[in-house]
């Protein structure tokens, strides 16, 4: 059975990054994905708004909706203060087990928690099962049309304190309008776009930021 791309990517970084180097995994990653497949990493350009971000928001729990390979949770990671944590949600087997590897080799498992189901459902369970008061930061890159609703519910369940902040990719493309009416609307979050580009690509897309009121 032939490999799939992802396992190409984690493949690629086995064999030429650093183990243990958070930057040489995304530096390899992006070698990758821009010379040889294009994946839907957030990439360098936007994982610079998203460093910035979350070194801004400085963090003690952060939370990430879609692993997909682990690039930004290894990038969030690395940028975390001492005893922060990111718990990062992912309902694909494959894509879960190929980010569990990626996030090993860059040696940062131990702020990071794979949290392997759907976002609907593990988001109420938070406060119980994973001992979470609220998050800090929330890092949305999953489907585009389940943005809202997973900020609805994570303010369903009390997940949000005065100042957490929301960061939500490709809201450009591939898009998330109705996140955007929604999010834009709401008087409970003050929000900023940042204009980026597409991961690997000559093509605009942007970055929503919403910080929650209360
Ligand atoms: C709904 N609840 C969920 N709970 C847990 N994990 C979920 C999930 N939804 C999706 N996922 C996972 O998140 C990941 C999905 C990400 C969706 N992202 C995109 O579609 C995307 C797509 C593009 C893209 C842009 C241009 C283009 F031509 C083609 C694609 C660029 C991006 O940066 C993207 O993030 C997968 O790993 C999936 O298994
Ligand atoms: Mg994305």
């Amino acid at each position: 059975m032939n490999q799939s791309k992802e396992q190409r990517i984690l493949n690629f970084v086995l064999q030429n990054a650093v183990r243990g180097d958070p930057c040489s995994v995304l530096d390899t990653i992006d070698q990758y994905c821009s010379q040889k497949e294009w994946a839907m990493n957030v990439g360098n350009e936007k994982g610079l708004i998203l460093d910035k971000t979350v070194e801004e928001a400085n963090p003690s729990v952060a939370l990430e909706l879609g692993t997909y390979c682990g690039y930004s949770a290894v990038r969030i990671a690395r940028v975390l203060k001492a005893g922060a944590h990111l718990l990062t949600v992912e309902f694909n087997p494959e894509f879960a087990a190929i980010a569990k590897q990626m996030i090993e080799f860059a040696g940062v498992q131990d702020k990071v928690k794979l949290l392997e189901g759907p976002s609907e459902e593990i988001i109420p369970q938070l406060k119980k099962k994973y001992e979470v008061d609220t998050v800090d930061f929330v890092f949305l890159d999953h489907w585009k049309d389940r943005y809202t609703p997973d900020t609805i519910l994570l303010q369903e369940c009390n997940l949000l304190r005065k100042g957490s902040v929301l960061l939500a990719d490709n809201v450009i493309v591939p898009g998330a309008p109705e996140f955007l009416n929604y999010i834009r609307n709401n008087p409970h979050f003050q929000c900023t776009n940042y204009p980026s580009r597409l991961e690997y690509m000559k093509v605009a897309d942007a970055m929503e930021k919403a910080v929650f009121l209360g």
